[in-house]
């Protein structure tokens, strides 16, 4: 019997999602899972614990009185739960040069956090709120934030680089990636399924509505595709992912000139969404007999197989490739493609393997081999606060 809760708050730029963990030892053990979709009016929290499935409708909104969301959601979660909040721990997405591991939030830290908005207007606000509601509601419970950028901290210093005066990279204008959580999950749980595969050159892609790739060597990050923002790397469902920045500037000359205007551009009108003017969710887009969809898609594919091709040459090889996230763990149709395209490194999927959407999906002959393994971020999460409140 255990008697202690922890939460992990992982606030994207349109939903919140929840872990609820039993706290048993040094253990955090996932006993649930929530989400608060901000899209949606009037807001609900939607949670499940154990075999139970909770709905609530939430009065606070998404704007000035989000601390009310958040109290509603701490009332009506912890009356379900068996035992005293210990601690709330959350995603945050930048933690510049500053934060290379999760860290246990103080006043210092939340003001080192509000620091890094720019680098991430969208996400770091989100994570922030969170945060000050917390502290707001229940200034008793610890509060832990880990970061999806500290992965890539073991990434060399030439890797981080962009091709800019060289004072821009010591101010902190570096490629720094994301995902890190994820990547960190998937690291370890790869461990697991195949010692051997983890252990040498894997490029895991984290295929989400935000996506990136990411090459790992002995489960380090080497390389990512996102670089100083969470814009770069390849395309996804809303943001155009590399863009010369040439076109920006043309765009610039000829109107799109605030910046709010550029950023809501760059986050929300391009991507799958952009090429296909129908939608940014590739369920919809392979529903879809229009072939502006389909073009949509075969640009992801194409340029997924090319970052896939760019990592390559900064680990010297390829032994694995792990597909994640809402694409990569769902979509076989996009994993196909994606492999087809890079048959001639030697790569071969099973066909029916990746139809059943199988952990291991590589063909026996494939010289590099093929995983899909569901991330965990609120694992990961949970876990570094355990290291860091017991
Ligand atoms: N069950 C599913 N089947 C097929 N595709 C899915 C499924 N769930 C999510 N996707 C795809 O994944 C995308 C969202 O991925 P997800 O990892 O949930 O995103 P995020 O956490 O970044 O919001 C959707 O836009 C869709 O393209
Ligand atoms: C960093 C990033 O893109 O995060 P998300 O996938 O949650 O949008
Ligand atoms: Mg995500």
């Amino acid at each position: 019997m255990t008697d202690d809760v922890l939460l992990t708050f992982n606030a994207g730029s349109s939903t919140l999602k929840i872990g609820i963990f039993e706290l048993t030892g040094a253990q955090a053990i996932n006993v649930g899972r929530g989400k608060i979709d901000f899209d949606q009016a009037p807001l609900s929290l939607r949670y499940t614990v154990g075999p139970n499935h909770y709905e609530k409708s939430i009065k606070g909104d998404n704007g000035e009185n989000f601390v009310s969301v958040v109290a509603e959601t701490l009332d009506h979660m912890l009356a379900h739960l068996p035992g005293r909040l210990r601690a709330v721990a959350h995603r945050v997405v930048h933690g510049g040069m500053a934060f290379q591991r999760a860290t246990l939030l103080d006043d210092a830290g939340i003001e080192q956090i509000e620091k890094l908005i720019p680098l991430a207007p969208l996400h770091q606000p989100q994570a922030l709120r969170a945060i000050r509601s917390i502290e707001t509601l229940r200034s008793d419970v610890r509060q832990v934030a880990s970061f999806d950028t500290a992965f890539h901290s073991s990434q060399s210093d030439l890797v981080r680089r962009l091709a800019i005066p060289r004072g821009m990279h010591d101010d902190g204008v570096r490629r720094y990636g994301f995902h890190g959580l994820s990547y960190k999950y998937i690291s370890s749980r790869l461990r697991q399924i195949d010692p051997t595969a983890a252990k040498g050159k894997v490029i895991a892609c984290h295929l989400g509505s935000g996506a990136s790739l990411c090459a790992m060597e002995d489960g380090v990050s080497r390389d990512t595709s996102m670089g100083f923002s969470a814009l770069d790397g390849i395309p996804m469902a809303t943001r155009p992912g590399w863009l010369d920045v040439g076109a920006l500037l043309y765009l610039m000359r000829g109107g799109m000139r605030q910046p709010e205007r550029i950023e809501d551009f760059l986050y929300h009108e391009c991507g799958l969404l952009g090429v296909s003017g129908i939608s940014g969710d590739t369920r919809v887009l392979l529903a879809d007999t229009r072939p502006e969809a389909a073009e949509a898609i075969d640009l992801f594919c194409l340029r997924i197989a090319g970052e896939i091709g760019r990592l390559c040459a900064t680990i010297s090889g390829l032994d694995a490739i792990v597909f994640t996230a809402g694409i990569g763990e769902n979509q076989p149709q996009i994993r196909a493609r994606i492999a087809q395209r890079l048959q001639w490194l030697g790569i071969k999927i099973d066909e029916n393997a990746n139809n059943r959407n199988l952990t291991s999906i590589n063909a026996a002959t494939s010289t590099a081999k093929l995983f899909v393994i569901p991330t965990d971020e609120e694992q990961v999460i949970a876990d570094e606060a355990m290291a860091l409140i017991t």
